[in-house]
C-alpha cells in the first residue's frame, strides 16, 4: 500500500504469531493482491457480493467473501431479505481474517447495527498488517426502492465506522440520509454534502451522482478534504445498472490493493464502471427494469457464439492468402477466401503482410463471417490484436513471432494456435506450449517467403517423428507435389498448406477444386 495511512487505530504489530505459517517467501511464491468484502448476496448475482468478486477477478485481484445476508433478488427488485446472525458473520470474519493477507476491506450492506458492531470488533481484534485500506460503500437503498439497511445503522455509521473508512462512496440518497436528509439535486449540493461528509471523518469522500435527476453527464463528486475533483462520463442510456455502485467500490478497492493512490483508483473504477456498462448496454438478463451488466466484457450471444472445436483434419487443404497476389489478380480477400472454401479449403489463414490495419481488420471481420457460415476455421498469420478483434478462430505464428504460450495467454484456452516448425526442439517446444498443430517447411523452394530455409522431405518427416501434434506441410506446395507429400506417410502429417498454388492463379475455385481432388485421391491410396 502506499500512503493511505491504513485504519488508523489498528496496531501494526498483529501478525507476529501467525508470521511462521504465513510467511514462506521463496523466489516461487507470489503474494497476491487481495480484498476482502463484507457484503450481501444477491441471487441475481448483479450486485452484492457477486459483484464484487467478478470486479476483482477483472482486475486481477483476489477477492474473500463474508456475507452478512443473502437476498432475493432479481431484475424487477428485491423479493426478501435474510440477515445472517451476527455471530455468523464474525466467524466468518475470523475465519478470513486469521488465514488471509487481506490488502484492503470493502464494505457493502451492512444490513444492521449488530453487524457492524462485530465487524468494528474483528477488525480491531485483527488489523491487517496495520497498512489496510478500509472502503465503505454505505448501501442502505437498492436501486429499484428496496431498503437494505434501514435508519438503526445510522448512528452506528456515522459515529464510529465513517472515521475508520479511508473512502466512503455513498450515492445521492445515501448521502442524504447520512447528513439527516439535506436534498441533493445538483453537482452543488452533491459538493457541499461531501464537504460534510468529511467532517465526519473518513479520509476521502465520493458522492456518486448516477442517479441525479436530469442530467445528461453522470457526475461524481470526489473530496479530499481540500479540493474536489468532479468525474464526468457521459451517461450511458441503459436499463442494465444494477450494482453499478458495488462495482465502483470494489474496483477502487482492488486498485487501492494493488498499490494505487486514492485518486487514481477512483479514476479507473468511474472508467471501468463506464466501460462495462457501455459494453453491456443492450444485453438482456431478466425481465425487469434493472438488469445486471458484464464485468468481463465477454458475454456471448449462444446464437452467434459456435465454438470452433479444432480437428486435426481439418489441415487437409489449408489456405494461406496473400494480399500481392490478390492485388496482381485484382481480388479482395473475401473473394479469395470465398472461392477457396467454395473450392473444398478446409481451414483458411489470412496472411496480409502489407495490409493497413483498419483495412485488414474490416476484411478479417467480413472473413470471420464466411467463414464461420461454411464451418471454417479461420486463422490470422501473427497479427494477435486483429484476431482478437475479430474474434477469429486462431493465430498463426512463426519462431520470430509472439511466443505461442504468451499467445495461449493472450487468446484462452479455446482457441486455436499453430506455430511454424522446422526442427525437432521447435516440434517439442510448440506442444510444451500449448499450439494446436504444426506448419512445417518450407519442404520445396518457394518465392512466396524470402530466406527461408528448405527443409525438403526428410526434414518434414523428421518434424513428424518428432511431434506429437499434427502437420500440415507448406512451402512450395502444388498440384504436381502434393502427392509425394502426403506419401512420406506419417500418421500425425494431415494435409497440406499452399499460398500460391491457389492464389497466385486465375481461377482460385478451378485449383481449389483440383487440389481437393488431388489430396482426396492420395489419401485414398495410402
Ligand atoms: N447510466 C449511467 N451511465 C454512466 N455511468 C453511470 C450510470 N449510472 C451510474 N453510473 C455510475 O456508476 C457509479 C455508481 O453510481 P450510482 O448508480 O449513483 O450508485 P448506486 O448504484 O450505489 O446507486 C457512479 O460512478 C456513477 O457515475
Ligand atoms: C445484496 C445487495 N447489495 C447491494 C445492492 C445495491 O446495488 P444497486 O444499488 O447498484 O442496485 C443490492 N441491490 N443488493
Ligand atoms: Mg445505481
Amino acid at each position: 500500500m502506499q500512503s493511505l495511512g491504513g485504519i488508523r487505530s489498528w496496531p501494526a504489530t498483529w501478525r507476529t504469531t501467525t508470521a511462521s505459517m504465513t510467511t514462506t517467501t521463496t523466489e516461487s511464491v507470489r503474494k497476491v493482491a487481495q480484498v476482502l468484502t463484507v457484503a450481501g448476496s444477491d441471487s441475481g448475482a448483479g450486485a452484492g457480493i457477486q459483484a464484487d468478486i467478478k470486479v476483482c477477478a477483472a482486475r486481477g485481484v483476489y477477492c474473500a467473501s463474508v456475507i452478512t445476508a443473502v437476498t432475493a433478488q432479481n431484475t424487477r427488485g428485491v423479493q426478501s431479505v435474510h440477515l445472517l446472525p451476527p455471530d455468523f458473520v464474525s466467524e466468518q470474519l475470523k475465519s478470513v481474517l486469521s488465514d488471509f493477507e487481506v490488502d484492503v476491506v470493502k464494505t457493502g450492506m451492512l444490513p444492521s447495527p449488530e453487524i457492524v458492531e462485530v465487524l468494528l470488533q474483528n477488525l480491531s481484534e485483527y488489523p491487517v498488517r496495520g497498512r489496510v485500506a478500509l472502503v465503505v460503500d454505505p448501501v442502505m437503498v437498492s436501486t429499484s426502492g428496496h431498503v437494505l439497511a434501514g435508519s438503526s445503522i445510522l448512528s452506528i455509521f456515522r459515529e464510529r465506522l465513517l472515521p475508520l473508512a479511508d473512502i466512503i462512496t455513498p450515492n445521492v440518497k445515501e448521502a442524504s440520509a447520512l447528513l439527516g436528509g439535506v436534498r441533493i439535486q445538483t453537482v452543488a449540493e452533491m459538493r457541499s454534502a461531501a464537504k460534510s461528509l468529511h467532517q465526519m471523518g473518513p479520509r476521502f469522500v465520493l458522492v456518486k451522482g448516477g442517479d441525479l435527476p436530469d442530467s445528461s453527464d453522470s457526475v461524481d463528486v470526489y473530496f479530499d478534504g481540500n479540493e474536489f475533483h468532479e468525474l464526468h462520463s457521459p451517461r450511458i442510456a441503459t436499463r442494465n445498472t444494477h450494482g453499478t455502485g458495488c462495482t465502483l467500490a470494489s474496483c477502487i478497492a482492488a486498485e487501492l490493493a494493488k498499490g494505487s493512490n486514492m485518486l487514481s483508483a477512483v479514476k479507473v473504477a468511474k472508467r471501468f464502471v463506464d466501460s462495462a456498462l457501455n459494453y453491456s448496454k443492450d444485453i438482456v438478463i431478466g425481465s425487469g427494469m434493472q438488469g445486471p451488466f458484464d464485468h468481463f466484457l465477454s458475454l456471448k450471444d449462444p446464437q452467434s457464439y459456435r465454438q470452433s472445436t479444432f480437428k486435426p483434419d481439418d489441415l487437409f487443404l489449408y489456405a494461406v492468402t496473400d494480399s500481392r497476389m490478390n492485388k496482381k489478380w485484382n481480388r479482395s480477400i473475401v473473394d479469395a477466401v470465398k472461392a477457396a472454401i467454395e473450392g473444398g479449403a478446409t481451414i483458411i489463414q489470412l496472411r496480409e503482410k502489407e495490409a493497413e490495419t483498419r483495412e485488414f481488420l474490416e476484411e478479417a471481420k467480413s472473413c470471420v463471417d464466411i467463414c464461420r457460415s461454411n464451418g471454417v476455421c479461420l486463422l490470422i498469420n501473427d497479427r494477435i490484436d486483429i484476431a482478437i478483434a475479430c474474434d477469429a478462430d486462431g493465430v498463426h505464428v512463426g519462431q520470430s513471432d509472439m511466443p505461442v504460450d504468451l499467445v495461449r495467454s493472450l487468446l484462452g484456452p479455446d482457441k486455436i494456435i499453430g506455430v511454424s516448425c522446422k526442427t525437432q526442439e521447435q516440434a517439442h517446444q510448440a506442444w510444451k506450449d500449448g499450439a494446436d498443430y504444426i506448419g512445417s517447411g518450407g519442404v520445396f523452394p518457394t518465392n512466396t517467403k524470402a530466406n527461408n530455409r528448405t527443409i525438403g522431405l526428410d526434414g518434414l518427416r523428421e518434424v513428424c517423428k518428432a511431434s506429437k501434434l499434427p502437420v500440415v506441410a507448406i512451402g512450395g506446395i502444388g498440384i504436381s507435389n502434393a502427392e509425394s507429400v502426403m506419401r512420406i506417410g506419417e500418421p500425425n502429417l494431415k494435409g497440406v498448406a499452399v499460398v500460391s498454388a491457389l492464389f497466385d492463379q486465375e481461377c482460385v475455385l478451378t485449383q481449389a477444386k483440383k487440389l481437393h481432388k488431388t489430396l482426396t485421391e492420395s489419401k485414398r491410396e495410402h
